[in-house]
């Protein structure tokens, strides 16, 4: 149930001048919660009449249609005016243009100025996360990365939602807590940024099995197999990188898999579900007409996992499924009938017998 009670109503404590950097759906979402909370958002995107529409219409027509922004909020496309007078930047580009955009603009940002990714991706060379980009890009910055189970088509409809801010400086936790919480948005914060981000970035591979899952009625025990098993693998992967495995008992991990995973709000799983449905895959990702991390994340994560040799039936099985041409009934079969194993592998080692 939508929360209804407008915080612009409420008094709020501290109003800071603040960056959101993209202006697709996400961007749009934080700048909506940014606004409302009392906030002055300078709302960067690229294309000029994008900015000419937010700032006549106070709509983002093409990623949020008929919500409507209100408060204040300064769309350009100007980017060093954008961030010039904002303590905090909140970062919502999608992984493939990530770098770019920040190498392009890197002398604009200051000292000690908050950097937020708000991105649940990977880039292909050298397998970085966001923050690791943002970290190379303008180390003198401070940095953070938010994630969670976060459709953004519910936090603009206010929507009781949670989230995660993970970040090593507590000064920049608390920023972010401060900047967005509210009566419906709750800000929960962790210091794993690598489990976190992950987390972000795999659950989307997961999503687009479950919405194959979907589009082939597999009954609700296969659908909590997926699930749980999904966590187990990303879980996997992610500690044999170095994230913390409690960090995917959390609204970064076990929390935004489930929402990606049941929920066709999510672009993931509506790309699984065209393909389930027998449709191509680059035709579904055409026809979603936004950003689906999970389909580029996959080929990353299936190439990194065979060269460490972690076990991830799901990924390859995907993978086979949307790159290899298999059928998926072979794959299921195939994942049904590998060999038997242990459930919880951090208590009973997994047999290495596959
Ligand atoms: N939409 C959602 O519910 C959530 C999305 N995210 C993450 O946020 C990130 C952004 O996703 P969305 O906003 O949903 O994507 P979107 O597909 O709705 O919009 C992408 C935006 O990025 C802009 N963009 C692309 N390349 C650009 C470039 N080179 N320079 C400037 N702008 C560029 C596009 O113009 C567009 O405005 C993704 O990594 C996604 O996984 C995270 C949580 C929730
Ligand atoms: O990350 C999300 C929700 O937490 C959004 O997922 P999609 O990118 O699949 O829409």
């Amino acid at each position: 149930m939508p929360h209804t009670k407008n915080p612009t109503d409420k008094a709020v404590k501290q109003k800071e001048q603040v960056a959101v950097l993209g202006g697709g759906s996400f961007g749009t979402a934080i700048t909506k919660v940014l606004a409302e909370n009392g906030h002055t958002v300078h709302f960067w995107m690229r294309s000029p009449e994008q900015v000419r529409e937010v700032a006549e219409t106070r709509c983002n027509s093409r990623y949020m249609p008929g919500v409507e922004l209100a408060g204040d909020i300064r769309p350009t496309t100007d980017f060093a005016a954008a961030i010039s007078q904002s303590e905090t930047v909140f970062v919502a580009i999608p992984s493939k243009a990530f770098r770019n955009v920040i190498r392009e603009h890197a002398d604009e940002f200051h000292d000690g100025q908050i950097v937020i990714s708000l991105t649940k991706g990977i880039e292909r060379e050298g397998f970085k996360l966001m923050s690791e980009i943002l970290q190379e890009e303008i180390p003198r910055t401070r940095i953070g990365v938010l994630s969670g189970p976060n459709l953004a088509g519910e936090i603009v409809q206010r929507e009781l939602t949670a989230t995660v801010i993970a970040a090593k400086d507590p000064d920049v936790r608390r920023t972010v807590q401060n900047l967005l919480g509210c009566e419906y948005f709750r800000v929960y914060a962790n210091v794993d940024i690598y489990g976190v981000e992950l987390a972000g970035a795999l659950k989307n591979i997961y999503a687009i099995v479950a919405g194959l899952a979907s589009a082939l009625e597999l009954g609700e025990n296969a659908k909590s197999m997926l699930i749980t098993r999904s966590l187990a693998e990303m879980s996997r992967f992610a500690v044999s990188l170095g994230a913390n495995p409690m960090t995917f008992m959390g609204l970064a991990g076990v929390g935004d898999l489930v929402v990606t995973c049941t929920s066709p709000k999510s672009r993931n799983f509506r790309v699984g579900y065209a393909v389930g449905k027998g449709q191509q895959l680059d035709d579904a990702v055409e026809e979603l007409g936004q950003v689906a991390e999970g389909i580029y994340t996959l080929q990353l994560v299936k190439e990194r996992s065979e060269d460490t040799g972690i076990y991830m039936p799901l990924v390859r099985g995907l993978h086979e499924i949307l790159y290899g041409g298999a059928s998926i009934k072979a794959v299921i079969s195939g994942l049904m009938m590998a060999a038997q194993n242990s459930d919880v592998e951090f208590i009973l080692p997994r047999t290495l017998t596959y």
